[in-house]
C-alpha cells in the first residue's frame, strides 16, 4: 500500500472531488462518518466527548464528528481555538450545521480552558491535520500542552496535531501525544519513523473512498507491507517437490560465548522452509550445533573459538548468511575479505559482518550486488555515518542501496526495506516484545532460508520481515510481550506462515 505525502493527499482529495464527483463538504462528511463509526464501536455514549477544533478542514472534521456523535446520543462539547485566523469554508459550513444543543466554547486565551477534563473523557483532536505548515506556537501550543497533561484519552483526527506528516517535526515543538490516531485512507510517513511514530499512539487507517484511479497512478517511493502482497509472492510446495527443490543454505557465524546467535539463525532458516542447511562454526560450536539443531549439517573452522575461513566450495549453496555471533577477530576479517574475491551465492549479511564492512571502505566496495544487509540503527550509522533526523536517515538508506546495488533492512519498530531502485517498504508487524537479544539473528536465518529457496532479494526481504514480525505478534499473544524471547520467534514462524497462506 502506497504512502502519500501531505501534498499528494491534497491532490487525491481534489481529484476525488472533481472525478467522482463529490463536493468537498460531502467528502468531509464521509471522513467524519467513518471516524464516528469506528469510535462508536470502541467507546459507549456514556463517555463524554470534548472536540478541539482548529481553523482548517481538520477542525471541520471535528465539527462534523461532533454533530454525528450528538445525533447518536453522545454528550459532546466543542472547543474552538480562536486566534483571529480565517476558517476554511467547510469548517464554517459545519459550524453552521452544529445543533444548538451542543455547547460551543470559544477559546481566545489559556484561561478560557476548563481547569481539567475528566479521566473518562474522550478528546477528539481536530486542531491541525495534513495542512500543518509550521510548528505550533502561542495558544495552539498551549492547548496542546494542556491536552497532553489531561488524564483523558486523546483520539487524533488524521494526524496528531503539530506533527508534520512527511517532514521532520523540530524537536521541542508542541505535538499532541495521541492514544489513538484514526488516519484517512493511508498511513502517514511520520507514523513509521522512530522519533515521530510514538505521537500517533495506536493508529488505524480509515478508508474514505478517495478515487482509485488517483491512488493507482500516483507515484510514491514509500509503501507499507500488507498481507495481501504475499498471496502472489508465497510459493506453494508442490506434491512432487523434494529437499533439493527448496535450496541448500549455508550459515556462517558463531564464536566462543556467542554460539547461541548462529544456533537461533539455524533454527529460523529451517523453519523458513529451506531444503538443506549447513552451518559453519568454530570448533567449540560443533557439539552445540549438532545437539541443538540436529536437522542442520555442521562444518567446523580450524579455530577453536573464532572463525577464520569459509568452506572452499560455495557453489553448491543457494544462499550464504553471515554474521550472527561472527565476532570481529582479525582472522575473521581476513576471511571475509578473501570471500568477497570469489564467485558467491546470494548473500545475507548481519551483525559483525556489517561492522567489519563498516570499518573497511574497500571491502564495502566489493559487496556483491543484490546482497541483503540487516543493520539495526547503530550498525547502519556505522555504515553510513550519522543521520540528522529520521528523514535524512531514509536518504542515507537510499544512497547506500543505490551505490552498492543492495537491499538494506533497517531494523526497528517498523523495519524499513531500502532497495537499489529507491523504493522503501515499511513493515507493519512486530511488537516491543521483540526488543530482546537474538531477535535479529532469527531474521537473518529467515532471510537466508527464503533466499536459498529462490525468492528474489526483494521478495525475501518483504516476506522475511513480515513473517518475523507476525511470528512475534503470535508469540506475544501466547506468552505476552514481557516474556517473549527470540526462540519464540522461530517457534511461531510456522503459525505465521499458516496465517499468511490462509488469509
Ligand atoms: N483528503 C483527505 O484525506 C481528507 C482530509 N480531510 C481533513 O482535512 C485535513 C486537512 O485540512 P487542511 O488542509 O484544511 O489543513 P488543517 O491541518 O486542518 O489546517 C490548515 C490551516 O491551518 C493553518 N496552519 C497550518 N499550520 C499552522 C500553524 N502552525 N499555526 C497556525 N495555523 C496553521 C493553515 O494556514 P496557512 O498554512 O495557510 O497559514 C490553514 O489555514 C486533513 O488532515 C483531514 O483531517 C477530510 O475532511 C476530507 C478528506
Ligand atoms: N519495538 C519493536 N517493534 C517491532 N519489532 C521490533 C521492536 N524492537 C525490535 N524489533 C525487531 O527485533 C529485531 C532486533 O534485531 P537486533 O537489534 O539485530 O537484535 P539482536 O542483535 O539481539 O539479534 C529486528 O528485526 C527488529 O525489527
Ligand atoms: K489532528
Amino acid at each position: 500500500m502506497k504512502i502519500l505525502t501531505a501534498a499528494q493527499t491534497r491532490a487525491a482529495d481534489a481529484f476525488t472531488i472533481a472525478q467522482e464527483p463529490i463536493s468537498s463538504l460531502d467528502l468531509m462528511e464521509r471522513a467524519s462518518w467513518a471516524l464516528v463509526q469506528w469510535l462508536k464501536q470502541r467507546y459507549s455514549a456514556a463517555v463524554p466527548v470534548f472536540v478541539f477544533c482548529g481553523p482548517g478542514n481538520n477542525g471541520g472534521d471535528g465539527l462534523a464528528a461532533a454533530r454525528l456523535l450528538h445525533q447518536d446520543g453522545y454528550d459532546v462539547q466543542v472547543f474552538l481555538i480562536e486566534t483571529g485566523q480565517s476558517a476554511s469554508a467547510d469548517f464554517t459550513q459545519n459550524l453552521q450545521r452544529l445543533p444548538s444543543a451542543i455547547a460551543v466554547n470559544r477559546l481566545q486565551r489559556l484561561e478560557d480552558l476548563p481547569p481539567g477534563l475528566p479521566p473518562q473523557a474522550l478528546v477528539l483532536d481536530g486542531l491541525f491535520g495534513s495542512g500543518l505548515s509550521r510548528p505550533l506556537e502561542g495558544l495552539y501550543a498551549q492547548v496542546v500542552t494542556y491536552l497532553n497533561q489531561q488524564p483523558a484519552t486523546i483520539l487524533s483526527i488524521d494526524i496528531p496535531s503539530g506533527l508534520f506528516a512527511d517532514a521532520p517535526t523540530p524537536s521541542g515543538s508542541a505535538v499532541i501525544q495521541a492514544d489513538v490516531t484514526l488516519t484517512f485512507e493511508r498511513p502517514k510517513l511520520a507514523f513509521l519513523m522512530p522519533h515521530s511514530g510514538g505521537y500517533a499512539g495506536e493508529w488505524h487507517v480509515l478508508p474514505i473512498g478517495l478515487h482509485e484511479d488517483f491512488l493507482n497512478q500516483v507515484e510514491s517511493p514509500y509503501q507499507v507491507l500488507l498481507p495481501e502482497a504475499f498471496q502472489t509472492i508465497l510459493r506453494p510446495r508442490s506434491k512432487f517437490s523434494h529437499k533439493g527443490t527448496f535450496g541448500h543454505a549455508l550459515l556462517v557465524g558463531g564464536s566462543y560465548g556467542k554460539m547461541g546467535a548462529i544456533t537461533m539463525s539455524a533454527h529460523a532458516a529451517l523453519r523458513a522452509g529451506v531444503g538443506l542447511l549447513t552451518v559453519q562454526v568454530p570448533q567449540s560450536g560443533y557439539s552445540i550445533l549438532q545437539t541443538t539443531v540436529p536437522e542442520a549439517m555442521v562444518l567446523t573452522d580450524d579455530h577453536e573459538r573464532h572463525l577464520s575461513q569459509f568452506p572452499e566450495d560455495l557453489t553448491k549453496y543457494q544462499c550464504l548468511g553471515i554474521g550472527p555471533g561472527f565476532g570481529q577477530a582479525e582472522d575473521t576479517r581476513l576471511a571475509l575479505e578473501s570471500l568477497f574475491r570469489q564467485k558467491l551465492p546470494p548473500l545475507v549479511l548481519d551483525a559483525d559482518a556489517l561492522n567489519l564492512l563498516a570499518a573497511d571502505r574497500l571491502l564495502r566496495q566489493q559487496l556483491p550486488p543484490d546482497s541483503i544487509l540487516t543493520p539495526h540503527p547503530k550498525e547502519f550509522e556505522r555504515l553510513t555515518g550519522p543521520a540528522s533526523d529520521d528523514f535524512h536517515r531514509l536518504q542515507l538508506l537510499q544512497n547506500f542501496c543505490s551505490e552498492h546495488a543492495c537491499y538494506v533492512i533497517l531494523k526497528g519498530a517498523h523495519s524499513c526495506i531500502g532497495t537499489p531502485s529507491g523504493e522503501f517498504y515499511f513493515n507493519t508487524t512486530g511488537n516491543p516484545g521483540m526488543a530482546t537479544g537474538g531477535s535479529g539473528d532469527v531474521l537473518t536465518g529467515i532471510l537466508t532460508g527464503l533466499r536459498a529457496q529462490g525468492y528474489s532479494p526483494l521478495e525475501a526481504c518483504q516476506l522475511g520481515v513480515y513473517l518475523h514480525g507476525l511470528a512475534g505478534d503470535l508469540a506475544a499473544e501466547a506468552v505476552g510481550e514481557d516474556s517473549l524471547i527470540a526462540s519464540d520467534l522461530y517457534n511461531y514462524l510456522g503459525a505465521a506462515f499458516l496465517q499468511i497462506r490462509h488469509s
